[in-house]
Parts: C-alpha cells; structure tokens; sequence
C-alpha cells in the first residue's frame, strides 16, 4: 500500500539559542532533527523532559525559525507562510494561553467564525463531554476541563494537522479514553496528527509512527512493531529482541550481586532497588538463560515474588534511550 502523503518534514533542523560573540556562546536545543508525518497517522514525539519536544514542535508550528535545515508544512515553510496555511493547522495551546475570563462557549464560538466550515461546536462539545461547563468561566474550570477547551479549539476549524501538546495530561481515566476515540476517529478521517506526551501507554495505542527525542536529536523512530522488535543496545545478539523477562526481588539487591548476574539486569521504568521492586532483562535467548539466572538466585539466596515474560513495549525502549 502507498504510504500517505507527508504533511510535515524536518530535515536536518537545528535550533541554538544564545550568541557566538556572548561569553556563554551558543546553546544548541536541537542538533539536527529529522522527523516526517503523514497525514492520516498519528505522530508521537516521545523524549525525556529537555529533549527537545517543545522546540520541535515550535520550528515545525513555524513558531521558531531553525538555525539551519529546512521544515515544510503542509508543502510550506511554516516561518514565511501566509493566513491561508495557519487556516489549515490547528495548534492546542496550554492551559496559559486560554483567556480566562472568558467562557469557552464564547471562546469557541469566536474561534468558529475565524474559520470557513468549521466543526459544529454543539457536536464536538457533545463529543468531548463538554456542555456542562459551556457557560462557566474558564478561570473556574478544573485542569481536565481546560484540557478539553484548548483541543476543541485546535479541532474547530477542521484543520489538516493538528498539533497537540500532551493532549491528555490532568484528564481523568474516562476523559482520557474520549479524547482517544476522537484522536482515532480524526486520523481516520485523514487528518495529520502529531502529538507529544509523557504517556507512553497512550502512545504505544495510538501511534503510527514514533519519534524519540534525546539531547536535541532523534535518538529512535519507527513503528511501535519497529521499535520494539529492535534488539536493545547491550543484548546478546542472539536474544529475542521482542520479548523481556521481569523478576519481582524478595529484598533490596547490592551492587556485588547486581554485577555477579549472569544477564544485565535493570529496574524496570524507573522503580527503586528494594523488597518487591521489579527488575527487567532485556531480550532471552532461551531456558539455558532463565536456568542460569535460577542459579543466580540459588547463589545469591533470594527467591523473586513473581517471574514473568513480557512483551516489550514502547516502555522498555524508552527506557533504554533515557538512561543509555
Ligand atoms: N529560549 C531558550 N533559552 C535557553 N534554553 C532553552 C530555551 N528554550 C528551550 N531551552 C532549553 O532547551 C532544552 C529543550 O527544551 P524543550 O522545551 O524543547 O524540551 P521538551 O522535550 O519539550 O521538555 P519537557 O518534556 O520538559 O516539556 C531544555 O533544556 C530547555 O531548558
């Protein structure tokens, strides 16, 4: 099957702020950023904090202009581009830039009439379970609710591509899954949807194409399948790259016993060494390798709470990248 048309391209984008002539010189935020959506998918852009997210998406709005590279949306440089473009783009701003004064009724039927066929508000507020809070000021609604303001108003206008900033972050579990369905629904529609946020569940059900920040460059992208059917850096070339092994410890491990392993062992997203904290081994080759750590454990006297195989998830690959 064709792949769908690109909506947005970065090549080789570099931002630095600062100047070569000030004592503390020049900063680079990105070092060279690659990254294309496609309309019809949905883009995440994954990355510990100060990776270089925010930037990204700021050169990609044509908010910024890079120091050096290129960005086309929509066929166009976003920087130079006229009303017409900004017509077709939608852009969910934080919780900061709604007004809060205002009630979202209002601010929404404004951003309707900025727009030539726009989104029926009563429809889309139905959509996203908001007509309870329609006529409350925004300056009294809870975070999850402004939330669902600020995505409504990127979606209004029907745009073609849609940038959202953690689109879920504050909403309740429920809320969560509306905004889900609607992202879904949206991209099957044929809209471009690139999206950052910290959820990497959220991201692993919704992605098509995953990029991964660190330190201003993408360090990973592919597929949620592509990436983690890739063998972690360090695995034994023959493990299986798609599968990871996780062991719940009895008692908190030392570093001599950590080391004496006979496979790398690591704890699992971010937990702390102590009694029931999960440990994970990336990728196994076989029962010799599961036999081996047994005797480990018969070594080192202690008997795990729970062992279980895995499929590795987008999860385990963030992982990798944050700490590698
Ligand atoms: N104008 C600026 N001047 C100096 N440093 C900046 C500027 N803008 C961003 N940075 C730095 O660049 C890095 C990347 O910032 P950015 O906001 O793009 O990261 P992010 O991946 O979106 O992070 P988060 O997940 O925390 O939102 C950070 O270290 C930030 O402090």
């Amino acid at each position: 099957m064709p792949q769908p048309s690109p909506c947005l391209t970065l090549r080789h984008v570099r931002y630095a702020v600062g100047s070569a002539r000030s004592s503390r010189g020049l900063t680079e935020i990105l070092r060279g950023v690659d990254l294309t959506a496609r309309a019809g998918e949905v883009t995440v852009l994954l990355g510990p904090n100060g990776a270089g997210k925010t930037t990204t998406l700021s050169c990609a709005q044509g908010l910024l202009h890079p120091t050096q590279g290129s960005v086309q949306l929509l066929g166009q440089d976003p920087f130079r581009a006229e009303a017409d473009l900004r017509a077709r783009v939608g852009v969910m701003l934080q919780d900061g830039g709604l007004p809060q004064s205002v009630q979202p009724r209002a601010l929404l039927k404004h951003v309707a009439s900025l727009h030539q066929n726009p989104w029926p508000l009563e429809d889309l507020a139905e959509r996203l379970d908001m007509q309870s809070f329609l006529s409350t000021s925004i300056r009294r609604l809870s975070g999850g609710q402004k939330q669902r303001v600020a995505l409504a108003a990127s979606l209004l206008g029907r745009p073609e591509v849609v940038f959202l900033d953690e689109p879920t972050a504050g909403l309740d579990p429920q809320s969560r899954q509306t905004v889900f369905e609607l992202i879904s629904e949206l991209r099957d529609m044929g809209m471009g949807i690139i999206l950052t946020t910290h959820l990497l569940e959220e991201a692993q059900k919704l992605a098509d194409s995953v990029f991964i920040l660190k330190d201003g460059t993408v360090v990973r992208h592919g597929t949620v399948a592509e990436l983690t059917s890739t063998a972690a850096q360090g695995t034994d070339a023959t493990a299986d790259p798609t599968r990871r092994m996780v062991f719940t410890a009895s008692r908190t491990l030392t570093r001599a016993e950590i080391a004496s392993s006979p496979l790398a062992i690591e704890l699992d997203g971010g937990a702390s060494n102590g009694p029931g904290a999960a440990w994970m081994t990336p990728g196994l080759s076989g029962p010799e390798q599961l036999r081996a750590l047994a005797a480990w454990w018969e070594l080192i006297d202690m008997m795990p709470v729970e062992v279980r195989m895995e499929a590795r998830t987008l999860e385990d690959v963030f992982w990798e990248v944050s700490v590698s």
